[in-house]
């Protein structure tokens, strides 16, 4: 079975974070391994507090990982501050990591930062090029590029000032766009529009989480980086069209449509 790895932090509601990840990769019947960065006391309304792992621990579920297995794919999420960063910048080269998916987590949907402002440059610096593709949404890409995020145009120029700050590629998702969400891919040579319909659906926490880790189970299976994206994009749209009323706020997708 192929495996995929997640560095991410844990979100206790379910919906996003390590949680969302594992159960995607379940979903896509690639075995999930995680290291934790951070432990968030959240739900459906919020994030309440966030306990930072000490970075040597970090390091250490990461490398004691690589030692034992062969790992196909790496999903990074939040990642909190600088020293983080640094620390999981680190231990991925030192193991040689693949196919990774650096998806930026920057704030919750509920509006909590997960990624210290002063800590965009070093993810930049550090984790950037360590990237095989990107997945901000538009708020991160804004954040990233320094340009205002309208529409399909916008995104097109934004993704190739990204790839220009040494990704190999990028997907700048549309969930956040007034009309029909788009995600557009580049990866220096071609664009992708990924097209989808706006689901009316109060429930959906987690959907980046879940897309990012959706696109590493494919590489972990050995598909191609646009094929990777265009099934993370149809999973997605079933995750977020059978979402689950669960909890009084944001509620989760169904990470498990598929079956049942
Ligand atoms: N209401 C929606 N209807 C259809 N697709 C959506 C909706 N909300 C998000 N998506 C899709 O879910 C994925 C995650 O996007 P987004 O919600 O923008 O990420 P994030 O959780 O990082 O803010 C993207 O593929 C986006 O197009
Ligand atoms: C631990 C963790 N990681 C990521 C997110 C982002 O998910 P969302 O944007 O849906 O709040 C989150 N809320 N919690």
């Amino acid at each position: 079975m192929k495996t995929a790895l997640t560095i991410a932090g844990s979100d206790s509601g379910g919906g996003a974070g390590i949680q969302a990840d594992l159960k995607t990769f379940a979903a896509f019947q690639v075995f999930g391994l995680s290291a934790i960065t951070a432990i968030t006391a959240q739900n459906t309304m919020g994030v309440f507090a966030v306990q930072e792992v000490k970075p040597e621990i970090i390091a250490a579920q990461i490398d004691c990982l690589f030692e034992d297995m062969d790992i196909d794919a790496v999903k990074i999420g939040m990642v909190s501050d600088t020293e983080i960063i640094k620390t999981i910048s680190a231990a991925l080269k030192r193991n040689n990591a693949g196919n990774v998916v650096l998806d930026p987590v920057m704030i919750s949907k509920s509006g909590y930062k997960l990624l210290k402002p002063e800590a965009i440059e070093e993810l930049i610096r550090s984790l950037f090029p360590l990237a095989g593709v990107l997945t901000p949404n538009l708020v991160e890409a804004e954040e990233i590029t320094g340009q205002k995020i309208k529409n399909p145009d916008d995104m097109q120029t934004a993704a190739e000032k990204i790839h220009a700050m040494g990704v190999k590629a990028v997907v700048i998702k549309g969930g956040h766009l007034k009309s029909s969400p788009v995600d557009v891919f580049y990866d220096g040579s071609s664009f992708l529009s990924l097209r989808g319909e706006f689901i009316n659906s109060k429930n959906t926490h987690g959907t980046g989480c879940t897309f990012s880790s959706a696109i590493a189970a494919c590489l972990a299976q050995g598909k191609s980086l646009p094929e990777a994206v265009t099934e993370a994009k149809e999973y997605i749209t079933g995750a977020i069209q059978n979402s689950l009323d669960i909890g009084k706020g944001v509620g989760p997708t169904h990470h498990f449509y598929k079956f049942y």
